[in-house]
């Protein structure tokens, strides 16, 4: 074990890189927060957001996800979990949940031979004796990729991103069948505008990028930009207090689809202050701000904030990549990318998600089928809310451990006072009570819609580990422009990349912290995407249709290659 020099005793015991890949090998949860090495293994059960959060942080420098999503309490209790620590700059692993191999080091033994580094910068003893090929940038899910996302990362690191070299990839890749042939070039084609598009990947520009960033958090700090204005909440109170009031009064006045409309416009508005809770943006306490979620989301609207919260979380960590973020895992309905077509495998659900008869019809169809589905959205929550209460799916141990509990008493409330109170008590027949179920429920369409809007039309693809947090936020998810007495409407989701890099800043502060960010972005060079609504849904819709006809000629090849088949 003793291989590379280690200064210091205990807690403060410099850790080399290869210590760490052998801890990791051994099924040690080994994460790197502000150049300590962090062994998390007896937290996993108690870790309020969740085990997968964590698992893919394993083997990587975590400091700016964990700033960005926890509390000072919670980083400072971090502290008990140090093993020891790292000097120098850290070249992130690909952690095992998302098919990165580590070897065992054994005393004695011999060695795999030492791979080529390629990184740029000087290294250090804790980057120094790398295993970068024993812990490939592959992705097990799609191995035609395999290659090409490790030939890449390792390539961008040294060049001008805007002169590609795909001929020699293309030389060195594996003679893939036709299916992966026309699917791999659409990802190199996506990788490479990306390259062309972003900063390089060089470890001193996304170091620059990093420092930069976390100047801009404590400019946000200073500036304030991380208190509650609880005035607003006030005026949020009122507008939800009044669409509830009038859905009451149009009900007894017997106006049955009008007080359905005015219910559905109160799930919709309801959503964003849930959402606000879930990321403890209210008060910035885990249990106030939980609590304050479960009456929301579960006493007031029927669905589960853990269940959201447990998808929300990764999606936060591993945004818009097809492998890993539940947020954009929707076969047979949808698919952003040509990838999916590959039936990958969901790290998140822990199933295949099979591009099956059924996703070959929806997919070619998919941006005609984009409003009719999300006019039904609602519905499914409650299905996947119900799943994640039932089985228990959430935390089981630890301060959120009875979360579970006061959530399924919000589901007995709300079924209570919706189903049993209004539908069934204050509306004398079953078409009436079919048309208020309905508009209700349909209403609450542009929620779903917003949701998705600031990440669908955006990359998919996977540049690998050398990217930085802010820059993968930034690539990966769209600001929504829209006038500021319209931010109501929108409920904070318009500025959704701001919020990716600092989900933790209250929503009524997004507006002024976009300026901040827009001058960051200038500064470092990283495009900011913004669209006016229209413009976002017609991007959405383009990326939809792009990717349903790529089914139809990958269809169209299929059959082709079946006749030829079958002919000869
Ligand atoms: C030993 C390491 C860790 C400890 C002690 C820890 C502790 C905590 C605590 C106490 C909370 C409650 C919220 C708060 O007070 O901030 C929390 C929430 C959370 N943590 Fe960690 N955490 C650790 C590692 C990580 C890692 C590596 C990630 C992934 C980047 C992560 C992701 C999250 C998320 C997403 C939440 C939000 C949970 C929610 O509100 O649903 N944590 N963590």
């Amino acid at each position: 074990m003793d291989k590379a020099a280690v200064s210091g005793t205990g807690r403060n015991a410099v850790l080399s890189r290869r210590q760490i890949e052998s801890l990791i090998a051994e099924g040690r949860t080994i994460i790197i927060v502000d150049q300590k090495v962090l062994k998390c293994d007896a937290w996993l059960p108690y870790h309020p957001g969740g085990d997968i959060a964590i698992r893919h942080m394993i083997g990587r420098d975590a400091t700016d996800e964990v700033n960005a999503l926890h509390s000072p309490e919670a980083r400072r209790q971090m502290n008990a979990y140090q093993i020891g620590r790292i000097e120098g700059r850290w070249e992130n692993f690909v952690p095992p949940i998302q098919g990165g191999k580590f070897r065992k080091y054994v005393e004695g033994a011999e060695e795999e031979p030492e791979p080529e580094q390629e990184c740029d910068n000087e290294q250090t003893s804790s980057s120094r004796d790398s295993s970068i090929p024993s812990s490939p940038l592959f992705e097990p899910a799609d191995q035609n990729n395999t290659r090409l996302r490790h030939r890449q990362s390792s390539k961008t690191s040294h060049r001008d991103p805007s002169v590609s070299s795909w001929s020699s990839l293309e030389e060195e890749s594996p003679k893939p069948g036709p299916k992966m042939s026309h699917l791999d070039m659409r990802t190199q084609e996506q990788i490479e505008l990306d390259l062309s598009k972003y900063p390089p990947l060089d470890p001193a520009v996304q170091d620059e990028i990093i420092h930069k960033y976390r100047l801009l958090n404590e400019r946000i700090k200073k500036e304030g930009l991380y208190q509650c204005r609880y005035s607003s909440y006030f005026i949020e109170l009122s507008r939800y207090s009044l669409l509830f009031g009038l859905c009451l009064l149009f009900l007894r006045w017997g106006w049955y689809a009008t007080s359905a409309m005015f219910l559905g416009m109160f799930w919709h508005q309801l959503v964003f202050s849930a959402h606000d809770a879930g990321h403890m943006g209210i008060t910035h306490d885990f249990q106030i701000d939980s609590v304050l979620g479960i009456i929301i989301a579960d006493f007031l609207g029927g669905l589960s904030i853990g269940w959201w919260k447990r998808n929300h979380n990764v999606h936060h960590i591993v945004t818009n990549s097809p492998e890993h973020d539940p947020d954009i895992e929707h076969l047979p309905f949808f698919a952003i990318s040509h990838r999916f077509f590959n039936s990958l495998r969901s790290t998140f659900y822990e199933r295949t998600m099979t591009y099956d008869a059924f996703a070959k019809f929806f997919i070619r169809y998919q941006d005609f089928l984009y409003y009719p589905i999300l006019t039904f959205g609602r519905f499914n929550l409650y299905a996947l809310s119900w799943e994640y209460l039932l089985r228990g799916l959430g935390p089981r141990k630890g301060i959120a451990r009875w979360h579970r509990w006061l959530e399924i008493a919000g589901q007995v409330f709300f079924w209570t006072w919706f189903g049993y109170g209004m539908l069934y008590k204050s509306i004398p027949d079953g078409w009436n009570r079919f048309v208020f179920l309905m508009i209700s429920h349909m209403v609450t369409m542009p929620v779903h819609v917003q949701i998705t809007l600031s990440h669908f039309a955006m990359s998919t693809a996977d540049l690998g580990e050398r990217e930085s947090f802010p820059q993968k936020m930034l690539r990966t998810t769209m600001d929504v422009d829209c006038p500021e007495w319209l931010d109501f409407f929108h409920g904070g989701l318009q500025f959704q990349a701001i919020h990716h890099l600092f989900p933790r800043i209250p929503r009524h502060n997004l507006r002024q912290t976009q300026k901040l960010v827009v001058e960051f972005c200038e500064e470092v060079g990283i495009p900011y995407a913004l669209y006016g609504f229209t413009d976002g849904n017609k991007q959405v819709i383009g990326r939809l249709g792009e990717v349903g006809r790529q089914a139809a000629i990958l269809a169209e090849c299929q059959r082709s290659l079946a006749a030829f088949g079958a002919e000869h």
